[in-house]
């Protein structure tokens, strides 16, 4: 090992003003705000601003931020001299542009024009004319293999134009999305010398089958937000000895107009992490060339869900409670200032809200929805937690309860959706927070009766209007450290609805959660049956044996759900059960999935107000889905 302290530097963030909504100004406002150290000029941002060159400058400047990158000068290269010609007086222009700017890279990426050039020598002659006039005027040229260039369209052809021209003020810029859409093998990063790699731009996107283009220009999104193995690409990186900023260049529909200040935040705390993941990587690869990475706090253990809370309005308490006592739970105090009710069952507590006006502090949710505010998750130290989502800059706050100890909160509250909290909870926490309910005597014989049904919660789904869908998906990958898994298109008799399953943990997972979105925005669109305007949300209790369960469940008052004949019939197809099995399963509104891994048993209740409704299910094996090819079936029986 070297005696001589290694001396590394951090990344510098960087994001193209590409990447989010609003005027030129607003969006360097943002960047700034997030805490960006600089951004890419996206040239038809710019060439549409009232700023002038100076203008922007001043900005950035005031703003403390670099201008990393003007970007993009295209369709450079071409086999027709006098077209060339032309194209390098042009790039004059950008560079007058970019000495104002004070900004000394610009990206020109590979021609997709039938006119490109497509012999490997006479574009690098090309590129290398480009760099001697760039390098007259201290400007970097970052080349750029598009995955839809029509001859370069790979980046280790990029590289290799780029050796050939050999120019120092030529080098290459990576896009992790060109590369990873189609399929690349990146490891050929760590071949080309750091100093010529002279940008790094980074996206993520969902895996679609769609052409390369259209994905790139609506689909993009952040770090942590998309399927792409970002964590090893930027090992690759770190270990070709890159120390430029790492940028975020994502082209999305949905950011196109959402809040710009929210999609800037997301998109800071994307580039944080992933560098933790890089490092992981480079952990486990006993790696520590390139730059230092962030590292916040490791997340601690978790125990699951212990406690619930559901809004409910003096409007929908009623039948809300009526549900719950149809499926087992007890009514077991009462808070003695606030109208929020306690129902127990076996160590899962739920609080019924049920104070006017709870519900509506969530910013788009129909007054007429039950919602699921918090969920309790018990874990040894919840200030740990604090401190890595303020490190990831997650909005969190401590909640301390009447009786704690001052030093220590007993709960840290992230707001996962604008609906609804995660509660990080010390084992003593619940203590002081029940110090505060009017609990009720139970009659001995009562508890002797009750036996625990469910032995924990299963999954929660969380509704999620499309313009949240990325946050909450960053927030839940980068401070919890869940993991997604394919996403999912299910059509049922209202729509199309996609869904993503998140976990904690593998095999015996501690935390699941599904995010479900309407197609669209669907809040306030009249012509959506109710049971679809928030999207749907319900909690899924576990059980040991769904048919005990489900038959005590009947005899507390619950009342399977109709499920069509037809269901049984395609079961019995399909799985060849034994029609005395489908017969019990028929009699108890009992659906099932099964697959190579094992076999899922599930049912579901009605919905309470517009969405809201529970499930119960039952695992064998090493099941890991969700039964998804009975939502159909689910919705056609609630909407009966
Ligand atoms: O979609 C494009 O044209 C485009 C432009 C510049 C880039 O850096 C890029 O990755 C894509
Ligand atoms: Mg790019």
């Amino acid at each position: 090992m070297s005696t001589q302290a290694q001396v590394r530097t951090r990344v510098r963030t960087s994001v193209a003003t590409v990447s989010l909504s609003g005027s030129l100004e607003e969006k360097l406002t943002a960047i700034a705000d997030a805490g960006f150290d600089g951004f890419e000029v996206f040239e038809p941002d710019f060439v549409s601003s009232p700023l002038s060159p100076g203008e922007l400058a001043t900005r950035a400047g005031d703003l403390g931020l670099r201008i990393d990158l003007y970007q993009p000068f295209r369709d450079l290269d071409s086999t027709d001299d006098e077209q060339f010609a032309r194209n390098l007086i042009r790039a004059e222009r950008k560079f007058d542009i970019m000495a104002q700017l004070g900004c000394d890279t610009i990206l020109v990426c590979s021609s997709p024009l039938p006119t490109a050039v497509r012999d490997d020598d006479r574009l690098a002659a090309q590129l290398h004319e480009l760099s001697v006039r760039a390098d007259r005027r201290g400007i970097r040229i970052a080349y750029e293999a598009l995955a839809w260039g029509a001859h370069v369209n790979t980046y280790r052809h990029a590289w290799d134009i780029v050796a050939r021209a050999d120019h120092p003020a030529l080098g290459t810029c990576l896009d992790s999305f060109h590369i990873l859409s189609r399929g690349d093998d990146p490891s050929g990063i760590r071949d080309i010398p750091g100093d010529k790699i002279f940008f790094l731009q980074l996206a993520d996107a969902p895996r679609l089958s769609m052409d390369v283009l259209s994905w790139s220009r609506h689909h993009r999104n952040f770090p942590g937000q998309g399927n792409f193995d970002l964590a090893t690409f930027g090992a690759h990186v770190q270990a070709s000895g890159y120390t430029g900023p790492w940028s975020l260049e994502v082209f999305n529909d949905v950011f196109r107009h959402s809040a710009t200040g929210r999609t800037a935040a997301d998109a800071h705390r994307s580039l944080l992490h992933l560098q933790e993941e890089v490092a992981r990587v480079q952990e486990s690869e006993c790696d520590t060339r390139g730059l230092s990475l962030f590292a916040p706090p490791a997340p601690a253990p978790i125990d699951g869900v212990v406690s619930l809370r559901l809004a409910a309005g003096p409007r929908k308490d009623g039948e809300l409670r009526e549900m719950l006592r149809h499926i087992g739970f007890h009514l077991v105090g009462r808070h003695r200032q606030h109208d929020l009710q306690l129902w127990r069952h076996g160590s899962l507590t739920i609080a019924v809200d049920a104070t006017a006006g709870t519900v509506w502090t969530a910013p788009g949710i129909p007054a007429d929805l039950p919602a699921l505010t918090q969920i309790g998750v018990r874990c040894a130290d919840p200030d740990a937690w604090g401190r890595r989502a303020a490190a990831l800059e997650m909005p969190v706050s401590e909640v301390d309860l009447p009786g704690a100890d001052p030093a220590q909160s007993d709960v840290v509250r992230l707001r996962v959706t604008d609906a609804t909290s995660l509660d990080l909870r010390s084992p003593s926490s619940g203590a002081g927070w029940l110090s505060a309910f009017e609990m009720y005597p139970i009659p001995v014989a009562q508890w002797r009766r009750q036996r625990a049904l469910f032995t924990g919660v299963d999954h929660i789904a969380l509704a999620l209007p499309a313009d949240s869908w990325d946050g909450v998906m960053l927030a839940l990958r980068s401070v919890l450290g869940m993991q997604p898994h394919e996403g999912l298109d299910v059509t049922d008799a209202v729509g199309l609805m996609h869904t993503q399953a998140l976990t904690l943990g593998d095999g015996d997972a501690r935390l699941r959660i599904l995010l479900n979105m309407v197609d669209g925005n669907a809040f306030g669109m009249e012509n959506i049956p109710v049971a679809r305007r928030g999207g749907v949300s319900h909690v899924a209790f576990s059980c040991e044996d769904i048919f005990t369960t489900a038959t005590h469940m009947v005899a507390g008052g619950y009342e399977p759900l109709p499920i069509s004949p037809n269901y049984y019939a395609d079961l019995e197809a399909r799985f060849g059960l034994h029609p005395e099995l489908l017969d019990r399963m028929r009699t108890l509104g009992i659906l099932y999935d099964a697959n190579a891994d094992g076999e899922f048993f599930h049912l579901f209740t009605r919905t309470v107000g517009a969405d809201l409704f529970f499930e119960v299910v039952q695992r064998v094996g090493g099941y890991k889905g969700y039964g998804e090819p009975n939502a159909a079936v689910r919705l056609s029986a609630q909407l009966r």
